[in-house]
C-alpha cells in the first residue's frame, strides 16, 4: 500500500498526483518539486525532521546499545529548542532540504553554530562531534546522509557573494540554489570529480600511501579529474603520473560522495596492467610509497576488524568499510578467489 503524501501544493494534494508511483518515485519527486516550489518547501519545513550541525560538526547521540545515530528532531522541537536559547524563531527557515525518509517526510539541517554549543548538547541530549570521527561512528544510510547535509552546509556558508559581480547570492527555500541578487547568475552546489582505481597484474594489486595516512595504511590509487578529461583519460594520466604504469581494460565499479577535505565524487574503477610492464616507477612528490601486495597480504587486511593500536601497525592496514577504496580492494580480492 502506497504511502500518501499530503503536502499541499497549488491547491492540490501530493497524494493525487504520486497515487500511482511507487514509494521510491514518490519520493524522489517529492524531493525534486521541493527543490523547486519554495511555498512546499516552506510547508514541508513545518512537519519535516532537522539534523543539527554547530560549525559543521553534526548532533549525535548514543543509542541504547552503544552506537550513535544523527539526532533527528522535528521542526516544532527545534523551535522549541531556539527559543529556550533565546534564538530568533526565523532561524529554522535557514535549514537546507537534504533528502526524503521512507516514511515520505521531507529532511533538512540546519546549523545552529551561533548559538552555545554546549546548551545545545543539553537540551538536546547528544553531542557535536567532527564529521571525521562522526562518519565512522554512523552505518549504513546515515552516515553518507550526514556527509550530504554538512557538504550542503557548508556551501552555503562559501558561497554568500557572486564570484562575477561580488554582489550577496540569495538562497530558495531548499537551498538547492543560490541567485546573484544583481547578475541574476544561478548558483548551484557542487563536487569535484576524482578517479579511484585499483590496478592488478592478474595477481597483485597496486596500493599506495602518503605521508599523511596512519602508519601501515595502503590504499588505491586516486587524482582529481582535470578540466574536459574523460574518467578513462583522468585514470590513466593519474596511473601514468603516481606510478608510472600504463594500464589497460578498465571497468567502472561504483562511485561515492566523499566529503574530506571537501566533497569529491569518487568514481571507483579496476584497471589492469600487463604483468611484464608491472615495474614501478614511483613519484614520491605525489605518494610516499606504492607496492604490489599479493593476495594473501591483502585478504589478512581485510580480516583485521579494528583499527590497529598505535605504535603497533600492521604491515597493511586499508581504508574503512565506509570507503569506496575499501570496495574496490575487496572485490579484487572476491575475484582472486573465485
Ligand atoms: N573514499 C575513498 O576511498 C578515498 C578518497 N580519497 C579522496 O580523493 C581525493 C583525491 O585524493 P588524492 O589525489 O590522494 O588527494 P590529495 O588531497 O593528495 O590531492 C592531490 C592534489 O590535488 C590538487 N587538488 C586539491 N583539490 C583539488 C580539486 N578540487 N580539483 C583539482 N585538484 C585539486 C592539489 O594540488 C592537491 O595537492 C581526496 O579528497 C581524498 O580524500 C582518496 C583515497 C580514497
Amino acid at each position: 500500500m502506497l504511502k500518501q503524501l499530503r503536502i499541499l501544493v497549488s491547491g492540490r494534494t501530493w497524494s493525487s498526483s504520486l497515487r500511482h508511483c511507487s514509494g521510491f518515485v514518490s519520493r524522489m519527486r517529492l524531493v525534486n518539486q521541493l527543490k523547486q516550489d519554495d511555498a512546499a518547501c516552506a510547508a514541508a519545513l513545518q512537519t519535516g525532521s532537522i539534523f543539527l550541525f554547530h560549525r559543521l560538526n553534526p548532533l549525535l547521540q548514543r543509542i541504547p546499545n552503544g552506537t550513535f545515530r544523527p539526532a533527528t528532531l522535528h521542526s516544532t522541537e527545534v523551535q522549541a529548542v531556539l527559543q529556550r536559547l533565546g534564538a530568533e524563531g526565523s532561524l529554522l527557515q535557514d535549514s537546507v532540504l537534504i533528502g526524503c525518509s521512507e516514511q515520505n517526510q521531507a529532511q533538512f539541517c540546519l546549523d545552529v553554530g551561533q548559538l552555545d554549543q554546549a546548551a545545545v548538547e543539553e537540551v538536546c541530549d547528544g553531542k557535536f562531534i567532527a564529521l571525521r570521527k562522526a562518519f565512522f561512528l554512523l552505518t549504513g544510510a546515515e552516515a553518507p546522509l550526514v556527509a550530504k547535509a554538512q557538504a550542503l552546509l557548508r556551501w552555503h556558508q562559501t558561497n554568500g557573494f557572486c564570484s562575477a559581480t561580488g554582489q550577496p547570492t540569495q538562497r530558495n527555500q531548499s537551498g538547492s540554489q543560490r541567485v546573484c541578487s544583481s547578475s541574476g547568475i544561478v548558483y548551484y552546489p557542487t563536487m569535484s570529480p576524482v578517479v579511484i582505481v585499483l590496478v592488478s597484474d592478474g595477481k597483485r594489486c597496486l596500493l599506495g600511501r602518503q605521508s599523511s595516512f596512519p602508519k601501515g595504511m595502503y590504499s588505491a590509487l586516486a587524482g582529481f579529474c582535470d578540466m574536459g578529461e574523460t574518467l578513462e583519460e583522468a585514470l590513466c594520466r593519474e596511473v601514468a603520473e603516481e606510478a608510472g604504469l600504463q594500464v589497460h581494460s578498465i571497468s567502472y565499479s561504483g562511485s561515492q560522495h566523499w566529503p574530506f577535505p571537501h566533497s569529491s565524487f569518487m568514481l571507483g574503477c579496476h584497471a589492469a596492467v600487463r604483468p611484464e610492464h608491472s615495474q614501478l616507477s614511483v613519484d614520491h612528490s605525489e605518494l610516499e610509497d606504492a607496492r604490489w601486495f599479493s593476495l594473501q597480504e591483502v585478504s589478512a587486511a581485510l580480516r583485521l576488524q579494528a583499527p590497529p593500536p598505535r605504535g603497533a601497525p600492521p604491515p597493511l592496514w586499508l581504508p574503512p568499510k565506509h570507503a569506496v577504496a575499501h570496495r574496490l580492494i575487496r572485490e579484487w580480492a572476491e575475484r582472486q578467489s573465485d
